[in-house]
């Protein structure tokens, strides 16, 4: 069943719109949603959350709509968000005595258990902790209500290795109960190939692709080659390439690359993610 559904989704701020954004969340898997500063992600995510409203579009979590269901919807998600909602001059322990009574199933227990495993200090002020420690308190209260969705901006950014790894292993056990299901922007590429099932790319408001990893490794391929054979047909065949001082890099579509003639005269790879997101979309701009 689909946890998130995201359906033909626009949103006019002025200088930026998002553009007729579908993608959808099944139970069971990771999501992770990337893409260049400004492309759009924290606005989506905001329209996911409902604090902020769409011109056109449907947004469906659990099955059901916000209208009429907004209370029930919020319960059933823990949402880590990069811009702090937190009263800063509140202690740990006394904000989380406000926030504990708006869940229905707030579990003092794990509450606990995050914070030791956090190391995070129930008296010092919010204002008072580190990016890092602010991050890790989103954390523990998002993973403390029996969420069955996670929705989470960044989550990883201001954390250090050790703790970034911990997350994610915390994520892997969160998603072993398969009726749940994370979904969680990101710039870093690592994550995605840690844990990751399905990848969504926005770009300049617009959704590139959403589909699982595998599905992008049968489908694209990355390709460098000497600039004197970059003609309208090989171009054709790549969603996006740079050219440099050498050659050019791009990703091609696996099956265009392959029918190509001069296929043999091409190095073919298999592109990592961060490929992915450098040659995305690019038309030849030099680097
Ligand atoms: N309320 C608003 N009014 C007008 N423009 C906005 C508003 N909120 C965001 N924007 C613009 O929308 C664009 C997309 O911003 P958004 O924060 O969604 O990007 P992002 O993908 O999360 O970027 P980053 O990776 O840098 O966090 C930006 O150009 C931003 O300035």
């Amino acid at each position: 069943m689909a946890i998130l559904e995201v359906e033909n989704v626009s949103k006019d701020l002025g200088d930026f719109a998002l553009r007729d954004i579908s993608f959808k969340l099944d139970e069971g898997y990771i999501m992770g949603f990337i893409g260049p500063n400004g492309a759009g992600k924290t606005t989506t995510i905001k329209i996911i959350m409902n604090l902020m409203k769409k011109d056109k579009g449907k947004v469906r979590l659990f099955g059901l709509d916000y209208k009429g269901h907004e209370l029930e919807i919020k319960n059933r998600i823990g949402f880590v968000f990069d811009e702090n909602y937190y009263y800063e001059e509140l202690t740990i322990k006394e904000m989380k005595k406000i926030i504990a009574p708006f869940y229905s199933n707030w579990d003092e227990d794990v509450f606990n258990d995050y914070i030791k495993k956090f190391s995070l200090p129930l008296n010092r002020k919010i204002k008072d902790l580190s990016k890092g420690m602010k991050m890790k308190f989103s954390l523990a209260v998002a993973l403390s209500h029996n969420a069955e969705l996670l929705v989470m901006d960044e989550p990883t950014s201001g954390l250090d290795p050790i703790v970034r790894d911990e997350l994610l292993d915390i994520l892997s056990e969160f998603i072993q109960n398969e009726n749940r299901a994370v979904f969680f922007s990101t710039h870093i590429t690592s994550d995605l190939d840690k844990i990751a099932d399905y990848i969504t790319f926005i770009n300049e408001g617009r959704i590139l692709f959403s589909s699982t990893k595998e599905e992008l490794w049968d489908n694209y391929v990355l390709v460098k080659g000497d600039k004197a054979l970059l003609d309208g047909k090989l171009k054709n065949s790549m969603v996006g390439f740079r050219e440099n001082r050498f050659g050019f890099t791009g990703i091609g579509f696996y099956e265009k690359i392959m029918a190509l003639e001069l296929k043999d005269r091409l190095v073919l790879e298999k592109p990592t993610l961060e490929d992915i997101m450098l040659y995305f979309g690019r038309r030849g701009d030099n680097v």
